[in-house]
């Protein structure tokens, strides 16, 4: 039997917005991936944790937005691993719980970018293959060529979970810019005001 093909798009989600949603739904639908995970990182080891909502807030946020959504799914392994949340160490863990899987990352250019500077990002090129998601005016860099690098064009959305929190912020409606259910339990919450 064939191994099942699973997709991880890892990110801090603070908050999930659409164009998450259209990146992992694409992922899921156009490409070799039976399934895509959205991976629920507690703490980038890149950014500082200032404006960050609490992880299981995140979580249930992005639960709300996949709902029904075959092939998505929501997972909160990084919650029980040590912070800040390095990918490697994930990988090592899903790797070894399920045996039956493979395991490809998506990220968005944005992240490509900077993947040199991950731990251990020799072993991640060297070990899984990487989907990439063209982001609006971000370029990938040297690894865009790179062997295990597969670049998408996807339909492109220019928006950023900042500009959603900085939009909540300054008490404007976030419709559409996030899925319906995220916006009736942001509005709800109060979560980002
Ligand atoms: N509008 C978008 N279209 C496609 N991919 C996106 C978009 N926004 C974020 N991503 C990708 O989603 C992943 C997770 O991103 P993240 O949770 O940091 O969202 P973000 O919107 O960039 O957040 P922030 O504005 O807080 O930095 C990254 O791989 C990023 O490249
Ligand atoms: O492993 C690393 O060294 C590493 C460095 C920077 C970012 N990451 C991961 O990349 C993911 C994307 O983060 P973000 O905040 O841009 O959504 C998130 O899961 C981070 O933990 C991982």
């Amino acid at each position: 039997m064939a191994r099942r093909q699973i997709g991880l798009f890892f990110g801090s989600f603070n908050p999930v917005h659409t164009g998450h949603m259209i990146l992992a739904n694409y992922m899921a639908t156009r490409t070799a991936l039976d399934e895509v995970w959205m991976v629920v990182s507690p703490q980038n080891p890149f950014k500082k944790a200032g404006s960050l909502a609490r992880d299981h807030d995140r979580l249930h946020l992005v639960e709300l937005a996949i709902g029904e959504t075959p092939r998505l799914k929501a997972s909160r392994v990084e919650f029980d691993l040590p912070k800040p949340s390095y990918t490697i160490d994930t990988l090592a863990v899903l790797r070894d719980k399920y045996r039956d899987y493979d395991f490809t990352l998506i990220m968005g250019s944005d992240n490509l970018a900077s993947l040199h500077k991950w731990k251990n990002a020799d072993i991640i090129l060297r070990d899984y293959r990487i989907q990439v998601y063209r982001r609006p005016g971000q370029e990938g860099g040297e690894l865009s060529t790179h062997p295990s690098v597969t670049v998408y064009d996807a339909p492109l959305m220019q928006l950023s979970a900042t500009y959603v929190r900085n939009c909540i912020r300054e008490g404007h409606s976030v419709r559409y810019l996030v899925p319906d259910a995220v916006a009736e339990e942001l509005e709800k919450s109060g979560l980002y005001r």
